[in-house]
């Protein structure tokens, strides 16, 4: 059995009258690219939040590293080595990519010497040497994934979330950024990815967890979860799961 890494037991929160996480419960084992999946508004970020700490759950407890961090604020996790990329990326524009790098790489590496060390490694992980002295703000999309994982990784996590870091991105990109993320669990670091390109969850991960209206509603590999017929249903809408099975069969 792995290490089990980040440990969410019993989570649920809610909005108003609307529960976004609905007692949600999972183990991310160390050194693994796992995935969250599930349709719009299924509560993927919502879950990715509270485990950062940026929102605090109603019941239910979150362990990283078999330390219970429930209510502590996002630096305290980051420092503990739990990071989240956001999905809406907005580097500080007027500032170069390096500057926006350094950002994260203070976290841990109060000098200046020492943090642009830092800087400059991970923008070789995620290939972005050559940007260095662009604007954050004159980038593409992709450039602006890439920055988003690079300013995360400067703060040098164990465990790194990343919130559709492919969306907006064109076939192309997202093949090349799938090697970055290998890389990155190569050299030792364990990923979780909420993705609504399928192409990169089937290419990236090892183990999926979907969401549905704030529940899990099923988990595995994600060849079982592509066939599974509540994920299906969940995706499709209701009732076409069964006429879909219905129509394999009338066929078989
Ligand atoms: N701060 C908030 N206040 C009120 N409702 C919220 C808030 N954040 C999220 N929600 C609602 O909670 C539900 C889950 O949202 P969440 O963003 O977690 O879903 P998601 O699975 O990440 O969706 P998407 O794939 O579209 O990004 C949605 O109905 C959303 O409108």
């Amino acid at each position: 059995m792995a290490f089990v890494m980040l440990e969410l037991r019993s989570l649920s929160k809610s909005f108003g009258g609307l529960l976004a996480t609905a007692d949600v419960s999972l183990a991310v084992p160390e050194g693994r690219i796992v995935s969250l999946i599930g349709p719009n508004g299924a509560g993927k970020t919502t879950l990715f939040a509270i485990a950062s700490g940026f929102l605090t759950p109603d019941s239910g407890s979150i362990h990283f590293l078999g330390q219970d961090v429930t209510g502590l604020p996002p630096h305290e996790i980051c420092r503990l080595g739990l990071v989240r990329t956001f999905q809406v990326v907005k580097p500080f524009a007027e500032q170069s990519v390096r500057e926006n790098i350094l950002v994260g790489a203070h976290l841990r590496r109060a000098g200046h010497r020492d943090a642009a060390e830092k800087a400059d490694e991970v923008a070789e992980l995620v290939g972005m040497t050559g940007r260095m002295d662009d604007l954050a703000g004159s980038l593409t999309i992709a450039g602006r994934k890439r920055l988003e994982l690079a300013k995360a990784l400067a703060t040098e996590p164990k465990l790194l979330l990343l919130d559709e870091v492919m969306a907006g991105l064109n076939p192309t990109e997202i093949e090349e950024i799938i090697p970055v993320i290998h890389r990155l669990r190569d050299s030792g670091l364990t990923i979780m990815l909420i993705e609504h390109v399928m192409q990169a969850v089937m290419k990236l991960s090892e183990y999926t967890w979907v969401l549905n209206q704030g529940r899990l509603i099923a988990e595995g590999s994600p060849q079982q979860i592509a066939r599974d017929p509540a994920v299906i249903e969940a995706y499709l809408g209701h009732g076409l799961a069964a006429r879909i099975e219905a129509e394999n069969r009338a066929n078989a």
